[in-house]
């Protein structure tokens, strides 16, 4: 099985001679216990000769047809690593298959090592019928040809310069695990959300060419993840400005956003220049808002570092900060450039952190896949169990890339032809309005995810009350939250503080409420100004 549910070879890898394919291909494939096919070796079984005896008796022509076929039975048959031989993706017809290999979710790398070692290893490991007569000379000159159409054809393109072979393989294994969420900005720039081990590598890539200054937001917690980004971005030949936020919701005011604009001020950036959030959903709602108000809009890439901030935050565009009177209440609509979501980070992450993000994951699930919630479900213990330190390779880790790439695209769904929040986007707000009432009234001493927990069992509640979800989907709802570990209920705050601050909500419309509720699983529908017996009766079914 591809890395999506497609058949066919985990990867393949393709690159020139003397690349490293056999190598770094059999050591990656030993490392996932997966089998390694090279259609070379699988050429000289079937025809019960070596390649350069082929090539000699029969000539290039027939050799490339025999390759072709050889290859379109292994992108079938093989579930491994497979390596191609050097010159297999100048072949058209093998080049068709695969791009329709990789429009099922296949996987192509290019293998690049430096061309003078590669050539050099090459030479020197004879038996290369292409390179026969001055094989140096020979090494250029296919490079020239194909460089250009392995590009084109790879979807990821590793470089090996400087690396052992072991290196190579773990990096080829990230590479070929990495997820990729396109999201369409209507009226905008369109931007990736690329999820996987050790994806911050392509933040100077990510951050376009045009910045010279870069501003680094980050919380002291993350503090080795942006010693990282700087050292990528300073080796690129950026300047980078640190800027430290306080923890959490402390982070996300006006005075902090304040303290950021004076920083730039300082910094002298200019439009062109660029800022990096790095942290929580706190962190990179900071960071996008400072991006969005310095000089009315300067570009901003997003690395969140929570599993929260992953799969929800870091994307879409919402920025904002508190105020005292309530939860996001200062803000702008304003897409990043880019978003990588490095699940290595997951390593720090203190597992109540962890268990928090699954709150929207869950209500992401409610709303739109139930995939999702079948993985929930099916993983419930294991994900309850978290240990970030020994997250990274572990049995869990494509289960959570797998949750974030589908929570990602719940969310794409609902902001990619709404951004501004003008309907379809509203449903990602279900459990919202009492969760951030939650939040304000235990003065953000509860956790956002946790309170969305609740805020789902209750809209949930509300759905039933209005006679739209059955018994068994609230119970499903307390359920599912339950064996995550998330809570279903609240005893804090009164019935008045709460009603007060459910009208600040930014869904109610003047004098009446709104909310998002459930016709059934995975059907949310909007409900204005219900009647307020109803909603009281609901808050008092989460009461603990
Ligand atoms: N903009 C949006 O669309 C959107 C969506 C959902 C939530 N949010 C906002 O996101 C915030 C919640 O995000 P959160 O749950 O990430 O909370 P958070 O930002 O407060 O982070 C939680 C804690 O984890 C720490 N942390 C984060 N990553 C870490 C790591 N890898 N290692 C060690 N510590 C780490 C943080 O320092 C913090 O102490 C709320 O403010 C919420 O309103 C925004
Ligand atoms: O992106 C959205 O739109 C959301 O509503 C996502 C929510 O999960 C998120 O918590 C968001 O921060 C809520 O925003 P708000 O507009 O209700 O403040």
């Amino acid at each position: 099985m591809g890395s999506h549910g497609t058949r066919g070879p985990r990867a393949v890898i393709i690159g020139m001679p003397g690349a490293g394919k056999t190598r770094i291909g059999r050591e990656a494939a030993r490392m996932l216990g997966i089998p390694f096919e090279d259609s070379d070796r699988r050429i000289e079984k079937r025809v019960g000769m070596s390649i350069t005896r082929y090539f000699r008796d029969y000539g290039e022509r027939r050799f490339r047809d025999l390759e072709a076929d050889v290859i379109a039975d292994l992108l079938t048959q093989s579930s491994g690593i497979l390596s191609l031989g050097g010159g297999a993706p100048m072949t058209d017809s093998t080049r068709a298959r695969l791009r329709e290999y990789v429009g099922h979710g296949g996987r192509i790398v290019y293998l690049r090592a430096d061309p003078q070692e590669a050539m050099e290893r090459a030479v020197q490991s004879g038996g290369r019928p292409m390179l026969a007569g001055d094989a140096r000379r020979r090494w250029t000159e296919l490079f020239e040809q194909r460089d250009p159409v392995f590009s084109r054809i790879a979807t990821c393109d590793m470089r090996t310069r400087s690396m052992s072979p072991t290196a190579a393989a773990r990096r080829m294994i990230a590479m070929v695990n990495e997820r990729v969420v396109h999201v369409p900005v209507e009226a905008g720039s369109d931007y990736d959300v690329r999820i996987g081990v050790g994806v911050m590598d392509q933040l100077p890539a990510m951050m376009g060419a045009g910045p010279v200054r870069v501003a680094i937001i980050h919380t002291a917690s993350v503090q080795r993840y942006s010693d990282r980004a700087r050292a990528l971005l300073r080796k690129d030949g950026r300047e980078v400005t640190e800027i430290v936020i306080p923890d959490a919701e402390a982070g996300k005011t006006v005075q902090v956003a304040d303290g950021v604009w004076h920083r730039l001020a300082d910094g002298g950036f200019t439009r062109s220049d660029a800022i990096v959030g790095i942290g929580g959903g706190a962190a990179t709602d900071l960071a996008g808002f400072a991006a969005a108000t310095w000089m009315r809009g300067i570009r901003y890439v997003n690395c969140p570092t929570s599993l929260l901030a992953m799969v929800d935050a870091s994307t879409g565009g919402k920025t904002g900060v508190n105020i005292p009177e309530g939860k996001n209440l200062v803000g702008s609509f304003f897409t990043p450039a880019g978003v990588l979501a490095d699940t290595g980070a997951l390593a720090s992450l203190p597992a109540d952190i962890f268990i928090e993000g699954l709150g929207e994951v869950a209500k992401s699930g409610f709303i739109m896949d139930d995939e999702i919630l079948r993985i929930l479900s099916e993983n419930a213990r294991a994900l309850r169990a978290f240990d970030g330190g020994s997250f990274t390779g572990s049995d869990l880790e494509p289960v959570v890339t797998e949750l974030i790439e589908r929570t990602v695209r719940v969310k794409v769904h609902h902001v990619a032809s709404d951004l501004r929040e003008s309907g379809l986007r509203e449903y990602l707000n279900y459990g919202h309005t009492l969760g951030h009432a939650i939040e304000q009234s235990e003065h953000f001493r509860w956790r956002h995810g946790n309170a969305v927990a609740v805020g789902c069992v209750f809209a949930a509640e509300l759905s039933r009350i209005l006679g739209h979800l059955s018994d068994h989907d609230v119970e499903e709802h307390r359920r599912l939250l339950s064996s995550l570990g998330l809570p279903t209920s609240w005893s804090g705050g009164g019935w008045d503080d709460v009603l007060g601050l459910m009208h600040r909500d930014k869904k109610a419309r003047g004098n009446t409420l709104r909310f998002v509720i459930l016709d059934s699983m995975g059907h949310p529908r909007h409900l204005d100004d219900p009647p307020i017996e109803a909603v009281h009766e609901a808050f008092d079914r989460i009461r603990a």
